[in-house]
């Protein structure tokens, strides 16, 4: 896989997850080897079932793998007692939901340090300064998410997902709830984050123009991964995307 750094912010070596045993069993990773590069932004596509969500959980170190390493950064999190993998995720990795999991009774400031306060963390200001002029909501900062329309609260979303400086940042979905052009903005906060504040994303997404936005598309199908495709755009992408479902 190309990387312009040369260092993972995560990788999967042999990776699987069975769910369930005998003949309920679903396998869903099978024998995954994949490098999340540091300062790219990567899209997880494929077919429904193909394991997209499964793959980010275990390595967002949400889920446990049954077989095979993963890594953030140097870091073997399989080895990790729950403990410690808990402060890793959140030290180390960003989240950005479908549904923005804001606390409604925060405000969005109060939303964006959280992460933060409960990693116990200073919030760096100076950084916190230049994510919220990133994701231009300077002027929000005091509203509660029900004060915000969907693309402001997914605005504030990318901001806590960015402002401990994480290892990487994991969007699930993160357009699914927004109209296309609420949704474009957010796409070009997540392109914004890695090209010119140099974090890492890597975004599960079914929609073909989201994926148009990331370095490299990553194609799973049947828990394996079947194609890379770099320097995308939605018309490749949607391409690729026929010629899987047309064979799964
Ligand atoms: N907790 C679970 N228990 C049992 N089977 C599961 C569980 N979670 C996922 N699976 C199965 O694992 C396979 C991969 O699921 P996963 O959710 O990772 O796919 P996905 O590519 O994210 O799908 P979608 O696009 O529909 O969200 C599917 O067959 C699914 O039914």
């Amino acid at each position: 896989m190309r990387t312009t750094t040369g260092t993972s912010a995560a990788r999967t070596v042999g990776l699987s997850k069975v769910y369930g045993t005998g003949d309920t069993a679903v396998r869903a990773l099978d024998d995954v080897t994949v490098e999340l590069a540091a300062g790219r932004f990567t899209a997880i596509m494929g077919p429904s079932g193909a394991g997209k969500s499964t793959l980010m959980h275990c390595v967002a170190g949400l889920d446990r793998p049954t077989g095979g390493r993963v890594y953030v950064g140097d870091v073997e999190i399989g080895a990790l007692p729950d403990r410690r993998l808990t402060r890793l995720r959140r030290e180390r990795i960003g989240f950005v939901f479908q549904a923005f999991n804001l606390l409604p009774a925060l405000t969005a400031e109060e939303n964006i340090t959280l992460p933060a306060v409960l990693a116990g963390a200073e919030v760096d200001r100076a950084w916190m300064d230049t994510v919220v002029d990133a994701v231009g909501l300077r002027s929000r900062l005091r509203h509660r998410p029900a004060e915000l329309s969907g693309g402001q609260q997914q605005r504030v979303a990318v901001a806590r997902a960015l402002v401990t400086r994480p290892q990487i940042v994991f969007a699930d979905e993160p357009t699914g709830n927004l109209d296309s052009r609420s949704g474009a903005e957010v796409l070009g906060l997540l392109r914004t984050a890695v090209t010119e504040l140099g974090q890492t994303v890597a975004m599960v997404t079914h929609d073909p123009g989201a994926a148009g936005h990331a370095d490299e598309v990553i194609f799973l199908a049947d828990g394996r991964i079947v194609d890379v495709i770099a320097d995308p755009t939605a018309e490749r992408v949607l391409d690729r995307m026929k010629r899987l479902e047309r064979v799964s």
